[in-house]
């Protein structure tokens, strides 16, 4: 279909996937920034766009609503399986995506409608590397290292699962606040640390094996669930010794699941749900700068 979308989300972290061999456009930074606006556009936390792969059976391109590019989704790997299997992309129940974060694995779990309703995804592993997200501390692993932001000296682990994560823990039995997050999240997300910028967690556990985050993201700001942040979140807290895997990642969307092996490889599972198939009109597709 001419300018063709289809739109799903996991908890509440909502994307618009497109086919670019179907759109009379090119998805620039301006045409991303329109399609995502809330008010203006279709809105989303982002598009995901079908690409070829020489490396797997799909290839994955992933944009956040400001017109930047992610490495990885968690909650878009899942909407994006949603949609190859059912727009008959692919007829298989376990295939393989390339993204600029890495290649991955992925597993549909098909309800009784015949719906890909979850899939579990392999993540990769994650790394606590200063270069890998980049992050420009001189240290071997970014495990508890100081830092300032809106008036407060904080600790961050920063991990990289593909893309990259600023995790900030509180103790067990204390909460984080909206409001804390509103006020955090644009400045770590910035911060001259961070210089391809971050992904925010701030997290706390609130059990052996469970944690709650909230979720400021790169290039999107608040989220209701992140699949890529419950990954850097889990494996932060099982390389802190604050839990054992797998890890319940509680978040205001609701729960995702994660295994953190030894090696830090990572095994996302969660739902995912379909919304809307449509096609952009094209008086819309004109007002696209
Ligand atoms: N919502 C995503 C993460 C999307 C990418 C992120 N904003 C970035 O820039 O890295 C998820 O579910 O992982």
């Amino acid at each position: 279909m001419k300018n063709g979308f289809f739109r799903g989300h996991g908890l509440g972290n909502d994307y618009v996937v497109m086919d670019p061999t179907e759109l009379t456009f090119t998805l620039t930074p301006g045409k991303i920034r329109g399609i995502c606006d809330r008010h203006w556009g279709l809105g989303s936390d982002g598009i995901l766009a079908l690409v070829p792969s020489k490396k797997a059976d799909f290839g994955l391109r992933i944009y956040n609503p400001d017109g930047s590019e992610a490495e990885k989704s968690g909650n878009g790997l899942r909407i994006f399986a949603r949609y190859l299997h059912a727009t008959g992309k692919t007829k298989k129940r376990a295939f393989t995506v390339e993204t600029k974060g890495g290649l991955v694995s992925i597993a549909l779990h098909i309800d009784r409608h015949g719906d890909a309703a979850a899939a579990t995804v392999e993540m990769g592993r994650a790394t606590f590397q200063p270069s890998a997200l980049p992050c420009t501390l001189s240290v071997d692993e970014l495990i508890q290292q100081p830092i300032e932001a809106a008036g407060r000296a904080l600790q961050f682990t920063g991990v990289s699962v593909g893309n990259p994560h600023c995790v900030i823990f509180k103790q067990a039995g204390e909460t984080w606040t909206r409001e804390e997050l509103l006020a955090l999240g644009p400045v770590l997300e910035n911060h001259p640390l961070f210089p391809k910028r971050t992904n925010v967690q701030l997290a706390v556990p609130t059990g052996p094996k469970e944690i709650f985050i909230l979720i400021w993201e790169r290039g999107a700001g608040e989220t209701q669930a992140s699949g890529s942040s419950s990954c850097a979140a889990a494996s932060a807290a099982v390389r802190l010794g604050l839990v054992k895997g797998p890890v319940t990642v509680k978040m205001p969307g609701g729960t995702l699941n994660i295994e953190v092996a030894r090696d830090f490889s990572l095994t996302m599972k969660g739902p995912v749900a379909e919304v809307a198939r449509g096609a952009l009109s094209p008086s819309f597709v004109r007002t696209l700068r």
